[in-house]
């Protein structure tokens, strides 16, 4: 083990979008002479605090003998130090613990307990102790890791208070940013303190920001306590996230539908009153795909899939894998910093004061080809989910990234999100319905690849069952985009009709130039007779969704997800036949809409080749969520 591992490892653990603090310690220690003067101070005064618990906890005895009377001893010790007053202070302490730790690690049996106490006093100050608590699991032997572990549980005072509705979100973590993260030994440590909890699966929400040390040494004295309080706000904020999202302004609500005949599911309905021709509202796409064939053409705008005038385009570097061209240096920058840089180019993810290792030139070829692996896959695949997935991954990572870095980049949150409440891309994403999806292991290879060399660490987040729900969530969202009339020379595929990609469109598959992802108009429900239509009038993916007919307050909007024209020659029959089948193949569910309904109350013998009535809905939504929702009572 190295002098600086844990704290690199802190920087490539929260590589993936969870950056910030740790990253700044190192770059201070590397860069700010005074910085290092005062750790070197602050390590001797460790050194001494390190010597004397030493002596007065029987520096002698070996991990493995020790009780925990000793164990609270030491605890007691480590709390009766007073804590380092400013940010600056608590850096350099952190710092220095570390180091501390690390040293007496490799000096035998008899210096596990000190050793243990460096890295828990470490523990105290970090502002994010479970991602420590993670890292410390890699590169801390396994016995002084179990001490730490030990003084943590013991740490725990304060039995978990009942969840607070609206008392810790405004008391304590209001304003404050938040990030996620996966810990399994955070998971595990809370069931065991607190086994009449319910903690949602391994996923815990903590407070990312300067304050936190201070919240968890000023309120509660513990890390882990900080952690269980954060863990009622994450409950709080499953449970309110439709009180905040999507935002009023666009005149719609999302509610939970338990009497529909197609059973409970959650619906947008019209928080007014709209006449046929109105705009109820428009929204931005969170990513966007253009169709394979016009990929390489140039004459739309990857990113805001604009038509582009011959000669106006502004081309990518002919060196990148994945050929893109853009309608302005406003489309290009946002395409580059949401998305375009991590995935296909060689353009350092991170911003540029975010001290990095230097890439060597090996670690530069291999990254260009996985990309371009990616890219020719992309190509050959020719469907828009997987790189509708990528690019909502790479945006996910920007996001983050700029939140917590001042120097990032800034984003612009152009698509709606939730008005409070500190909701993030996953939150939008979690709730939606997916398709259950089987993805190619060459796709997720080829996936993580790409992101393993943007930002090593990334790909950890990309599991195969994720990824495959992530496609499917990506395949039974999307909304076809279609403008002008829409494309009439889609090249003809040779997919079985059952194969072919599907996406919402009233106008037809065949019509569309693209598609995208859209995290209001991702609740519309589908009618054979709808209500309203989205249209992209100004040329571009922004989508409009305008009233068909008279809408009242608290109606439910309903689009058509597929042509449901009675086209020229086509029998009524046969129309019903072909949108059903559609429906079916494309979303999995028997269409119960008052239409349907109607004409098959009217009909006298189910129609030959008709989707049976009976049909079981496939679609499906993310079960942890319903379950934790249903436990509530909110369902
Ligand atoms: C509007 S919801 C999607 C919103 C939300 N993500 C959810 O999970 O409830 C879409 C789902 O509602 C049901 N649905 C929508 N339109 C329907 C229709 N015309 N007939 C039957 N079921 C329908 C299907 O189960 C479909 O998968």
């Amino acid at each position: 083990m190295t002098k600086s591992s844990i704290v690199l490892a802190v920087a490539s653990v929260t590589a993936a979008g969870l950056l910030g603090y740790a990253i700044y310690f190192d770059y201070k220690r590397r860069n700010d002479v005074e910085f290092r003067k005062k750790l070197r101070k602050d390590k001797k005064r460790a050194e001494k605090s390190a010597a004397e618990s030493r002596e007065s906890l029987a520096a002698s005895v070996s991990s493995n003998e020790l009780s925990p009377e000793q164990l609270r001893e030491a605890l007691e010790l480590v709390k009766n130090e007073p804590p380092p007053p400013g940010a600056a202070e608590k850096e350099n302490y952190f710092m220095s613990q570390v180091a501390m730790g690390e040293q007496l690690a490799t000096r035998g049996p008899e210096f596990h307990l000190p050793a243990a106490l460096a890295f828990y006093r470490a523990l105290r100050v970090y502002p994010s102790p479970l991602e420590l608590i993670a890292i410390y699991d890699k590169t801390v032997p396994p016995p002084i890791f179990k001490i730490v572990m030990e003084l943590t549980n013991l740490d725990v005072r304060h039995p978990l208070r009942p969840l607070h509705k609206n008392g810790i979100r405004s008391q304590i973590l209001a304003p404050r940013r938040l990030a996620r993260f996966e810990c399994e030994h955070a998971r595990a440590i809370c069931s065991h303190l607190y086994p009449q909890r319910t903690f949602i699966y391994s996923r815990f929400v903590l407070p990312r920001s300067y304050t936190l040390p201070w919240f968890l040494i000023h309120h509660c004295m513990s890390p882990l306590y900080g952690v269980i309080e954060c863990l009622s706000y994450a409950e709080d904020l499953i449970l309110a996230y439709f009180d905040y999202f999507p935002p009023k302004s666009m005149g719609v609500a999302i509610v939970t539908q338990d009497s529909s005949p197609q059973g409970s599911r959650k619906v947008l309905v019209a928080s007014k009153g709209y006449q046929p021709g109105d705009l109820i509202y428009k929204e931005q796409p969170v990513a966007t795909v253009l169709d394979n064939d016009l990929r390489n053409q140039g004459t739309y705008c990857t990113h805001c899939l604009r038509h582009i005038e011959k000669g106006m385009a502004i081309p990518s570097s002919p060196s990148e894998p994945f050929p893109s061209v853009w309608c302005s240096k406003d489309c290009q920058l946002k395409s580059r910093t949401q998305y375009h840089s991590l995935l296909f180019t060689l353009d350092p993810p991170l911003p540029p004061d975010v001290p990095t290792p230097p890439v060597s030139p090996q670690e530069l070829e291999e990254r260009r080809k996985a990309q371009s692996l990616f890219a020719e896959y992309l190509a050959k695949n020719g469907n828009a989910a997987p790189l509708l997935a990528a690019k909502f991954i790479a945006r996910q990572v920007q996001n983050e990234t700029s939140k917590l870095m001042a120097s990032a980049p800034s984003t612009e949150i152009d698509y709606p999100t939730a008005e409070g409440g500190d909701y993030g891309l996953t939150d939008h994403l979690e709730r939606l319905r997916f398709l259950e999806i089987v993805p190619s292991a060459e796709e997720m290879r080829l996936l993580t690849d790409v992101l393993q060399h943007a930002l090593p660490g990334l790909e950890q987040f990309v599991t195969d069952e994720r990824h495959a729900v992530l496609l499917g969530k990506m395949a039974y969202n999307a909304f076809g985009v279609c403008y002008g009339g829409g494309r009439d020379d889609k090249p003809e595929t040779d997919k079985r009709p059952e194969d072919v990609e599907k996406t919402r469109t009233p106008y037809g598959t065949a019509k569309q130039i693209g598609c995208g992802l859209y995290v209001v108009s991702a609740y519309l429900a589908h009618s054979c007779a709808p209500n309203a239509r989205p249209s992209f009038s100004n040329g571009t993916a922004e989508l409009h969704l305008i009233a068909n007919k008279p809408i009242k307050k608290g109606d439910e909007i309903s689009v058509a997800y597929v042509d449901v024209t009675q086209h020229e020659g086509e029998s009524a029959v046969d129309a019903r036949t072909r949108r059903r089948k559609e429906i079916a193949r494309g979303w999995r569910f028997a269409c119960k809409c008052s239409k349907c309904i109607a004409e098959s109350e009217a009909a006298e013998t189910p129609t030959e080749g008709d989707v049976p009535e009976t049909q079981k809905d496939e679609s499906k939504v993310d079960s942890v969520l319903t379950n934790f929702e249903e436990k509530e009572g909110k369902i």
